[in-house]
């Protein structure tokens, strides 16, 4: 299965390439089959949603990606490398559902870690945070602490703290979950923007129907027991989207074609149980 950003794009090599991923977790109760068989090929600049009911393998496919947990079978490539070697050339940021900051570093110094674990100097670590800062539109807010931050900002800072070292794929598991729908809404705007300025690969996790057609060029829609890809589809929109992309008659096409996928994945696993 291969994932173009437009469905006419020449072909490149894939910035993900995944070839008969499987997944089994040995738990007390037996083995959990949470992924089986995945292939996948995403290309450079994608930004790719998956979607599918609560424990389809979402996450853990996101995992298996970013080299966080090993796949039982298969192989993952990320720009021709092993996961594990893409790990470790920082390839990858993360972003999670919780910012996951400290509170004892300034907003700015939460950003600059990454970089500082790599050595880099303290003048370049600060002007690339400063950068960053402007990229997610906080600028004024870098002597701030997280905790001074709403959760809309701090997670704001987590993107800008992942995408600090120029990784080629942001890893993002649900980064807008918990916030309400309002922040949710200002938020993928402001995604969006970073995505169009800095056209990083995005592997993003959504539980959001309309999240997804808004965001992707791409949406993988999974289904559970065990996790394999139901259907992947192409969203048929302008690469730039704003406001009135919302409001489109487009949109709303493309945002029922991703519910009509997801539903018709929800009726079998209910009809399957
Ligand atoms: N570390 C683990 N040990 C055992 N089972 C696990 C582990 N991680 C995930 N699973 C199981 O694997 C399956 C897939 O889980 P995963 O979290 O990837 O699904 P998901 O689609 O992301 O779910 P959700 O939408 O609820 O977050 C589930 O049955 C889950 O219980």
């Amino acid at each position: 299965m291969t994932i173009t950003d437009r469905a006419d794009a020449p072909t490149q090599a894939p910035a993900i390439s995944l070839r008969g991923v499987s997944k089994t977790f040995d738990t007390a109760s037996g083995p959990v089959h949470a992924l089986q068989d995945i292939d996948l090929d995403i290309q450079p600049g994608s930004f790719v949603s998956l979607i599918g009911p609560s424990g389809c393998g979402k996450s853990t496919l996101l995992r298996v990606i970013g080299d966080l947990i090993d796949p039982s079978e298969g192989v993952v490539e990320v720009h021709g490398k092993s996961a594990s070697a893409a790990r470790k050339a920082r390839d990858y940021g993360m972003v999670f559902q919780q910012a996951g900051l400290m509170d004892w570093r300034t907003v700015r110094r939460n950003i600059e870690l990454p970089l500082q674990v790599q050595n880099v100097g303290r003048e370049e670590r600060r002007a690339k945070a400063r950068e960053m800062l402007q990229l997610v539109k906080l600028e004024q807010f870098e002597h701030h602490r997280p905790r001074q931050l709403s959760g809309g900002m701090q997670q704001r800072v987590a993107i800008a703290r992942a995408l600090s070292f120029q990784p080629r794929v942001l890893l993002m598991d649900e980064p807008l979950g918990a916030l309400d729908e309002m922040t949710r809404e200002h938020m993928q705007r402001h995604l969006l923007g970073i995505y169009q300025e800095t056209g990083t690969t995005v592997v993003f996790v959504t539980h959001s129907v309309s999240e997804a057609a808004f965001l992707s060029t791409d949406v993988i829609v999974m289904s559970p027991r065990p996790g394999r890809i139901a259907e992947r589809l192409h969203i048929d929109l302008p690469r730039y989207r704003n406001d009135e992309t919302r409001v489109s008659e487009q949109y709303f096409a493309e945002e029922a074609k991703v519910r009509e996928a997801l539903h018709s994945v929800l009726d079998e696993s209910r009809s399957a149980a």
